[in-house]
């Protein structure tokens, strides 16, 4: 009987944490505090992003598949492949301007995912330094980097095309550091959330170019119907494509929250031709964002009562892609085993 190579699975591990028996090391991001260039290191394709206040915070976070990977560099970025998953992590130096560097960092990204045979891209990171900081000419940082990133996805796509499930965020160093999820057969569906305009139709007021996402990816295996992993992109308290609640971080989870679980819902997943449902307690590997240290307990005790008592969950106090986001929440519902 065909089997489809389903064991893409990311987790949350101790540095130096081995993979269990019989799973390979696709990827592996640390979050460190300080960054460590994209490289191929005992022979595992690695990155260090610098979000990590103090050594208390380290955590690194694994990407493991089923199938023995190959690993190499391709121009700046990182890379390794299975046969069905392709992870690949680069970064951008510090600067005076992003745009020129985002959009060939992208370019190299789109040129190795062709070369390979990896079309099918699930899900896109990307962690920012000074993201609300003006650059050299005085564009804030964030709408400097989508101004690159969209170039390059006209060129590459047109500018109807269809990006994944992303995430824009802060860092404390390093410039840009990003990395990227692909396959090979999966299937791959976007999805977007009725509460929320979709990013890449934001009004020029965020930006002279909008940021190209989408609200959630799903990747199923060819023929299944359901909704299969469902990537949930960085989901903050925005409606519409306001941000509501300023200043209030626990309305701003409420809101959050809510938009995450209305991606996940059978009614969102039905509007998107996907006979399926899902809640927020079926989140795994959940990134929590937050501006503000003073406001980890809130965050915390928000999280606590909406997610499940096993979700691995990590808290990084960094900023946010709109300075008026006090908190932004990503993870992963899995779909169920076979
Ligand atoms: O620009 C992005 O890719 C992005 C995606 C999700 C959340 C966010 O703050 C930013
Ligand atoms: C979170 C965010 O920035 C957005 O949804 O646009």
């Amino acid at each position: 009987m065909a089997t489809y190579p389903n064991g893409l699975r990311g987790r949350l591990v101790r540095p130096h944490e081995e993979p269990p028996p019989g799973r390979h090391l696709l990827g592996r991001i640390a979050f460190l505090d300080h960054h460590r260039p994209p490289a191929v290191r005992d022979g595992v394709a690695d990155m260090g992003v610098h979000l990590a206040r103090d050594e208390r915070a380290l955590v690194t976070e694994v990407w493991e598949t089923d199938a023995p990977p190959t690993s190499g560099m391709y121009q700046d970025l990182v890379y390794a492949h299975d046969g069905e998953y392709l992870f690949c992590a680069g970064q951008i130096p510090e600067g005076g301007s992003y745009r020129e560097p985002v959009r060939e960092a992208y370019d190299a990204a789109f040129d190795l995912i062709s070369e390979l045979g990896y079309p099918h891209v699930i899900r896109i990171w990307h962690f920012i330094n000074d993201i609300n900081r003006a650059n050299a000419d005085g564009m804030e940082i964030y709408r400097d980097f989508c101004l690159g990133r969209a170039e390059a996805v006209d060129r590459r796509l047109g500018p109807a095309g269809e990006m994944p499930a992303a995430t824009g965020i802060g860092s404390l160093g390093g410039g840009i550091s990003w990395y990227l999820l692909a396959s090979r057969s999966g299937r791959i569906r976007h999805l977007e959330n009725p509460l929320q305009v979709p990013a890449p139709s934001y009004p020029h007021r965020y930006g002279p170019r909008p940021p190209k996402f989408a609200r959630a990816t799903s990747l199923s295996p060819p023929g299944l119907d359901g909704a299969g992993d469902v990537f949930v992109a960085g989901t903050a308290s925005i409606l519409g494509h306001e941000t509501i609640h300023e200043g209030d971080v626990a309305k701003q989870c409420d809101v959050t929250l809510a938009n995450m679980a209305k991606v996940l819902s059978r009614e969102n997943l039905l509007a998107h031709g996907i006979d399926d449902g899902r809640t927020l307690k079926d989140l795994r590997l959940v990134k929590v964002y937050l501006r503000r240290e003073e406001d980890l307990e809130a965050v915390r005790s928000a999280c606590a009562e909406a997610f499940s008592d096993t979700a691995e969950i990590v808290y990084f106090t960094v900023d946010i892609c709109r300075s008026d986001l006090l908190v932004e929440i990503e993870g992963i519902a899995p779909r169920a085993p076979a």
